[in-house]
């Protein structure tokens, strides 16, 4: 299935420092692959590292990015019981990330035990708060959610607040209602975003570049449409271009 959203019909508000505001994730299996990406792509200063590459040699990269002076968004969405979280959490504050991911849906108890570890650091918790790849029907009909997808990503991110953290991950779909509910301190990261044309894959709540920060994003996260990219630099560069 391919997108077709038209990004002229969505009122701008761009920063001019389009590319600060875009997170590449890194969803490759090896060290070596994905130093490569970050060598053939010099002006990506923010980098995901996620479940794939973590497992595979998370440390080589977390280390190799921290040389090359990137931001790094450890996305390891943890989501168990809060010590274990906790934890967790405690451990990955001494890679220096910037972001670090847990599910809203491990609860206050959890998503506070989860804060209070990492208050001290220089690393942001984010809370999921319903993954970009659940439609409505998936949670209404399998998740058993009789909530609206607006409304329960509401609920999340306010528990997430209401637990002390001060950002969250949602779709971009859901950013402008947010971003009016919370203000504009709260920090708003948005995968599900795809460039005008690009094959939509198993996301299911997607919009584009353009659309998402003009929804009140403070950043985006894409992957596939530039890490599987035949160019990966050509599609970076489109996709800053589409966004101004
Ligand atoms: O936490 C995330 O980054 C995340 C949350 C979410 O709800 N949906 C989501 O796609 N992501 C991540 O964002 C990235 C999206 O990749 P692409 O679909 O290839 O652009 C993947 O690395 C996902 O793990």
């Amino acid at each position: 299935m391919k997108i077709n959203l038209n990004p002229e019909a969505i009122p701008t508000k761009i920063s001019t420092k389009i590319s600060t505001k875009i997170i590449v994730a890194l969803d490759v299996p090896s060290a070596a692959e994905a130093i490569n990406l970050c060598d053939r792509l010099p002006e990506v200063d923010f980098w995901k590292i996620g479940l794939e590459l973590f497992i595979a040699d998370g440390v080589t990269v977390l280390r190799e990015l921290k040389t090359r002076n990137k931001r790094i968004f450890l996305d390891l969405k943890l989501h168990d019981i809060p010590n274990t979280v906790a934890s967790a959490c405690r451990v990955a504050t001494k890679y220096g990330a910037d972001f670090l991911t847990i599910h809203a849906a491990g609860g206050r108890a959890m998503m506070q035990a989860a804060q209070a570890e990492v208050q001290d650091s220089s690393t942001q918790l984010l809370a999921v708060s319903l993954l970009t790849s659940i439609s409505a029907t998936a949670l209404a009909d399998d998740l058993k959610v009789g909530l609206e997808i607006p409304e329960y990503v509401s609920q999340m991110v306010l528990l997430a607040r209401s637990s002390g953290l001060q950002g969250a991950v949602c779709s971009p779909h859901e950013a402008a209602k947010l971003r009016s509910l919370l203000g504009d301190d709260f920090c708003l990261v948005t995968p599900g975003v795809r460039p005008s044309g690009a094959a939509i894959g198993d996301q299911s709540r997607v919009m584009t570049p353009r659309q998402a920060i003009a929804a009140g994003a403070n950043y985006l996260v894409i992957g596939r449409p530039i890490t599987a990219a035949v160019d990966p630099i050509a599609a970076w560069e489109q996709i800053c271009q589409e966004c101004v």
